[in-house]
């Protein structure tokens, strides 16, 4: 086990101490939702999400890293982060990320990328040398930033898709369980921007973007899950199942509403994606194990400082 406060405080020394804020995924909005499950969702799992009935969503829409005012016109991680209010109190908890892979296969390996980007005493830059031999002999670590590097900036956070990057298993009335992995997929498609339309737009404009979007139209997801066959690869939040993989319909999520301001239910919320309905399950990947600690450090410290976002 990684001590999560290490963790927690090389995030802080690496991508700045803000009081308050989330130390991953910082910037952020609180918007709610409704989540219709499926008839397909309901054969692969008893969870209740998926009884059809429309379930309540207190969603976060955020940037990754730990700056309040990233830059939302980069190329980079965008989040979306649930919490299913289900019936009798169950909850459901998740974080998903714009990219089909983490920044890392296991805690050590991400602390250990975390350590090698710490700025140097003197040069107040990380140490390129020592960035370049951690990667060498970890190049996992360098498969987030290859995707990233690879795609165009968002033009929306209702238009591009985000991967739960683990792997779950689904548990039917039988107690048959079927593995897979998930992914949030826009029900109108994905919207990209050109770097110069990217620069034009300027740092900022993600938040009203949503608010103007949400109030002219319909903003939804589908929640697809990959489908894991026997051999695949499990464990691993940096290696997608097959792209031949079958996937089928959880259901939908659709936004009804974006918080005005920097107000809202998400706002002291830790999306803890160890916090499962009945019915799914975690797998055996190191990555998902070790994310509540953390999470839970960094809700202390932001709640205790004044919670913002
Ligand atoms: C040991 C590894 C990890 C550490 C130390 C870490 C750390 C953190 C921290 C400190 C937060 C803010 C928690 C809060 O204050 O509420 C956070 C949020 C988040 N993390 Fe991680 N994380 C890890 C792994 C992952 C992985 C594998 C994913 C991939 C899906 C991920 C996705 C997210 C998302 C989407 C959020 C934003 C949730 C929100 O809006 O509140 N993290 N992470």
């Amino acid at each position: 086990q990684v001590d999560p406060t290490k963790l927690v405080d090389a995030q802080e020394v690496v991508g700045g101490k803000f009081e308050g804020y989330r130390r991953s995924g910082a910037k952020g909005v609180c918007a709610t939702a409704e989540f219709v499950g499926s008839q397909q969702g309901r054969v692969l799992s008893t969870a209740s999400a998926f009884s059809g009935k429309p379930v309540p969503v207190i969603v976060r829409f955020s940037v990754g890293g730990g700056n309040p005012m990233a830059p939302d016109n980069t190329r980079g991680q965008r989040n979306l982060a649930l919490q299913f209010d289900l019936p009798k109190g169950e909850v459901w908890q998740m974080g998903n990320i714009s990219a089909p892979v983490f920044g890392a296969a296991t805690p050590e390996q991400f602390l250990g990328r975390l350590e090698s980007l710490q700025p140097d005493p003197e040069t107040k830059k990380a140490n390129p040398e020592k960035v370049k031999a951690f990667a060498d002999a970890n190049p996992e670590v360098l498969l987030q930033g290859k995707y990233f590097a690879s795609q165009p900036v968002p033009a929306s956070y209702g238009a591009v898709n985000y991967w739960g990057v683990h792997t779950f298993g689904f548990v039917d009335a039988k107690g048959k369980k079927q593995f897979g992995k998930w992914i949030f997929e826009p029900v109108g498609g994905l919207e990209n921007l050109t770097d110069d339309e990217a620069k034009a737009k300027g740092a900022q404009f993600l938040f009203d973007e949503l608010r103007q979007r949400v109030a002219a139209g319909t903003v939804a997801f589908d929640f697809n899950l990959q489908l894991a066959e026997p051999g695949d690869e499990l464990d691993s939040a940096v290696k997608p199942l097959p792209d031949a993989r079958k996937k089928v319909n959880l259901g939908r999520l659709t936004i009804k509403s974006v918080a005005p301001d920097a107000t809202g239910a998400c706002l002291t919320i830790m999306y803890n994606p160890l916090v499962l309905p009945k019915g799914v399950e975690a797998g055996r990947d190191p990555m998902l194990a070790a994310r509540a600690a953390p999470y839970a450090v960094s809700l202390g410290r932001r709640l205790t400082e004044g919670a913002k976002q």
